[in-house]
């Protein structure tokens, strides 16, 4: 985990975020900034799901959202790469920035937004096709044919996901053979063979048992090497142990963003402490 690097600690408070500077709003200090969130609501119909988020996640980092059900964990993580525009009736304003671009912005290119800022679901969802074309699925939609390229990619993402050692002699059996854990991780690595830069997991081992856990886990070391990650998890020891910095939110607010350390042995809020010890959510 990163020492502390917020620059303004909030005093212990619990009024709500709302009514001082923006929880999150807090400039990270030594990082280098990768997502910026700004001034972002959202709504559901008249159901107003986010409110007024401002946040900023450091380059090649884990950071994760923690907060009770229906927070708005996940339609704030499926904001960063406008996933919820295919639901009918959201809508939002504000600004999402991903490397200084606003990815609202009429030029975007949302199909390459998207290959940027990759998502791994809850359960895994492999295509039912043999593991390795899998992997080369997102490479064969850019047009790449070429055999010695599609081997390379495959070979170097399944080691990037850490499932090589155990596919390597059956990559062209179906994907549906492998375990739960081991359907994860090549949805993983089908990820970042397109070379995403931020990875978006939501609750990536919650259908997992612990060991397949552990190893998601482990490989979220690895992976932040390379990428931004943002995971979504109702596993506080989970956020505790991979993440380097959290965000809590409550009732669609975020109601404290600091580094992990800090957040869980010295919350600011009342209501993360109340939160991190089990006192409610
Ligand atoms: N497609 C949708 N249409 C309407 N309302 C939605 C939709 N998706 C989420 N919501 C509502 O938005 C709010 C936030 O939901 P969200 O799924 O983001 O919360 P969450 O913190 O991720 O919850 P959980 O931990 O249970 O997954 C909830 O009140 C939810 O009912």
């Amino acid at each position: 985990m990163s020492e502390q690097a917020i620059q303004t600690a909030p005093s212990r408070q619990s009024a709500p975020s709302s009514a001082g500077a923006p929880a999150g709003g807090q400039r990270l200090r030594g990082e280098d900034i990768c997502i910026e969130v700004e001034n972002l609501n959202l709504w559901y119909g008249d159901d107003q799901a986010l409110k007024n988020i401002n946040m900023q996640l450091p380059r090649e980092r884990v950071t994760a959202f923690i907060g009770p059900s229906g927070c708005g964990k996940s339609t704030l993580l499926r904001c960063m790469n406008r996933m919820n525009d295919l639901v009918d009736n959201c809508r939002l304003d504000g600004q999402i920035r991903i490397d200084g671009h606003d990815i609202h912005d009429k030029s975007m290119d949302i199909p390459e937004l998207r290959r940027r800022v990759g998502m791994v679901f809850q359960k895994p969802n492999p295509f039912p096709k043999s593991i390795y074309e899998n992997v080369a699925y997102g490479l064969r939609l850019q047009g790449v044919k070429k055999r010695r390229i599609l081997d390379d990619v495959v070979e170097k993402s399944l080691r990037q996901a850490a499932l090589w050692d155990e596919v390597k002699d059956r990559l062209h059996e179906n994907a549906f053979g492998l375990s739960g854990g081991q359907q994860q991780r090549l949805v993983i690595a089908r990820a970042v063979a397109i070379e995403p830069e931020v990875l978006l997991l939501d609750e990536p081992a919650s259908a997992l048992d612990p060991l397949a856990t552990l190893k998601i886990e482990e490989l979220m070391f690895d992976l932040k090497k390379h990428y931004t990650i943002v995971i979504v998890t109702h596993n506080m020891q989970q956020a505790a142990r991979v993440s380097d910095y959290t965000a809590y939110l409550y009732l669609g607010e975020v109601m404290e963003f600091n580094d992990t350390d800090t957040l869980f042995t010295n919350p600011s809020r009342k209501e993360t402490e109340d939160y991190i010890t089990g006192r409610h959510g």
